[in-house]
Parts: structure tokens; sequence; C-alpha cells
């Protein structure tokens, strides 16, 4: 059982534009679709979409359209009730695939909700192979709420700890990384994730957030792997069990602490980009869970990746759907 964590879900609203997008004028949308997201529900959505057991754990009150989609969708949740509607994202996609996306900031959660939301994680997360912790934090969210989850996660589970997974961007990626709790608490126990999905944009700000590597923009990243590599391994020093950055069409790197790894897929026509990521992870998670070695997991990352770039709005692929044999993998030297 794979359980994802979502505290800032959204209606996805993808809007198609038939050109690029022309800033400051009006322009006539060719389609319109929209689903239920946020990063964990879009992994959930994909493990789903490949039969695997999941649940996805998030706030949102009982007729919410997010959760009318996941019901519509037969992905199963927990959700905790709040009162305030869950936002909604918009992305603009140009024929050629290039999307524009822009985030609402999400509804404001008590720090009584934001504990009963944690609550309700640790109660379902009993037993469960995977956590995945996902997305951005709605506003109030302390910036160290993913180590702190993980460490109550770890803390609670006795012998059967989850791994955990986090995807997150800005205050929350960079809290989830510096986490000095190693050791140094009570209880000793660390808050760093066992899988971190960084993005090139999220890579680059994670390396000059924490001076891991000489900085480098997500531009730099996507076109060297072996500087992407660089960082990512800085990052797997620092504690995290391994890093997952992908890198748009360039693929993705997998760095452990045994080993380094640059998948590549041939070019697709892509449609929307939204939910690549998620999709990645869920890759990812589905080749680790039949007991994949570290660079098949990374084939598969990649070959949902690119699937779900060619399928439109925020759908996301199954694994039939996919095509890991086309995915090349390339050793490299990882210090
Ligand atoms: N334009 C594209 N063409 C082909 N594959 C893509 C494209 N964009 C994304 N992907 C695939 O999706 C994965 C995740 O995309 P990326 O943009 O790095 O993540 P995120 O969606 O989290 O920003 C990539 O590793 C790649 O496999
Ligand atoms: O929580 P954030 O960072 O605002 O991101 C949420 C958005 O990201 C998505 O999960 C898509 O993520 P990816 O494109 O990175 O896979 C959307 O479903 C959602 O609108």
């Amino acid at each position: 059982m794979i359980v994802t964590f979502t505290a800032n879900p959204s209606l996805d609203r993808t809007v198609a534009l038939p050109g690029p997008l022309e800033r400051g004028e009006v322009q006539r949308a060719v389609s319109v679709s929209q689903e239920s997201g946020g990063k964990g529900v879009n992994v959930s959505r994909a493990l789903v979409a490949s039969g695997l057991e999941t649940i996805a754990v998030l706030p949102g009150g009982d007729s919410d359209p997010v959760l009318a989609g996941l019901r519509h969708d037969s992905v199963p949740f927990a959700a905790l009730p709040i009162d305030e509607p869950l936002r909604t994202n918009v992305a603009l996609t140009e024929p050629g695939g290039v999307t524009t996306k822009i985030n609402e900031p999400g509804p404001v959660l008590s720090e009584e909700e934001q504990e009963a939301l944690i609550s309700l994680l640790l109660e379902r997360a009993r037993g469960a192979s995977w956590v995945v912790l996902a997305g951005s934090l709605p506003p109030g969210f302390p910036a160290d709420f993913y180590a702190t989850v993980t460490r109550r996660l770890r803390n609670g589970a006795g012998d059967g700890t989850p791994l955990i997974a986090v995807d997150s961007s800005g205050g929350p990626l960079v809290a989830a990384v510096a986490d000095t709790s190693d050791g140094t608490t009570p209880d000793g126990t660390s808050g760093k994730p066992d899988l971190l999905k960084p993005n090139a944009e999220e890579l680059a700000e994670l390396a000059a957030a924490a001076g891991f590597a000489t900085a480098s923009t997500a531009e730099e990243l996507e076109a060297d792997p072996e500087a992407a590599a660089e960082a990512a391994a800085a990052v797997v020093r620092s504690g995290v069990g391994a890093v997952l950055a992908t890198l748009g069409s360039k693929g993705a790197v997998l760095v452990t602490a045994d080993g380094a790894w640059l998948a590549t897929h041939p070019p697709v026509a892509a449609v929307s980009t939204v939910g690549a990521g998620d999709s990645s992870l869920a890759g990812y998670l589905l080749a680790h869970g039949q007991g994949a070695a570290p660079a098949d997991c990374l084939r598969q990352a990649v070959a949902h990746g690119a699937a779900a770039a060619s399928l439109p709005g925020s759908t996301v692929p199954a694994v039939h759907q996919t095509t890991p044999d086309a995915v090349t993998i390339t050793a490299l030297r990882k210090d």
C-alpha cells in the first residue's frame, strides 16, 4: 500500500490555447478540462491507473469538487473535513506542449486542523510500504512540516516504518533536506526523506539554499546531467536516501549512496507536462514495489514521465501506456 499526502490539493483546470500565450491580449481557448490534482493526489491517480493499492490523504469538504473528482475516478481517499474550499490551479497549454501554470496559495488551515491532518495520515500510514509527502503547503503551515511529519511517521511505526518520499518546492523542500535532527533531538530520529523528487528548478533552488554545489540554474542542470547528478549527490551525502531529479525533456537522474544513473527517452510530442513529475514518481514507486534495481526504477520513472507529457491536461498514464524499453540508461560518476 502506498499512502500519499497532499496538504494543498487542487482542482486542476487546463486551458488549451490555439497558439503561443500572448501576455496582455484576449485569447480564445480551444478546450478546457478539469481534474482533481495536487502532487500526492496525482501520484495516487497514477498508481490506481496501474492497479496498485493506494490511498490519498488530504483536507477537503465533503462536497468539494476535488473529492467529487476522486470519487468519480475511483481513487481511494481519506479526507479531513474543512470549511474553506480547496484551490483551483490553472494550466495554459500551447500547441507543442509549452505549459504555463498558475497555482493558488490554497485554504488556511488552523493549527488544530493541521494536527488533525497529521493524525489522519499517521492512522492511514500504518503498514504502508511508502508514504509520499507531496506539493506545496497551504498558507500558515510551518516550513519544516514535512520533516516533522517524517519524524512522527518513523517514531510511530515500530518495525513497519514506511519509506518516505518528498516532492515539494521552496521553503518546505529546503527545510525537508536541511533538517538537523539526526541524533540531536531526544528521539534521534531523522526527518530527512528516503527519496526526494526535485525537478531541475527545485534542485537548483536546493543547491543554492543549502550551498551544496556551485550554483547552477535550472537550465544549466537540465542541459548538464553530470552537474545535476553532482548536486543530487551532495543532497544524498547530507543524509537523504536517494534523489530522483527529473530534468524535463532531458529525462532524469537517480543518485543513491551506491551509484548514479541518467535515463533518457526518445523525444515525444509533448501535449501537457502537468502531472509529468508526479507520474515519474509513481513509475519509480511502481517499479520499486516490484523489486526492481535502482536503474530500472529510474527507467520506469522516465517512461511514466514521457507518457504523461504526451497526454492532455493532468492525465496520468497507466503502466501499459509507457515504453520503458525505449529508455536508455547511462551510469554516471557519482562524486
Ligand atoms: N517536454 C517533455 N518531453 C518528454 N518528456 C518530458 C517532457 N517534460 C517532462 N517529461 C518527462 O516527465 C518527467 C518529469 O518532468 P519535469 O518537468 O522534470 O518534472 P515536474 O513535472 O515535476 O516539473 C521528466 O523526467 C520526463 O521523463
Ligand atoms: O502544490 P504545488 O507546488 O502548488 O503544485 C500543485 C500542482 O502540481 C501538480 O501536482 C502537477 O505537478 P507536476 O507537473 O510537477 O507533476 C498539479 O496537479 C497541481 O496543480
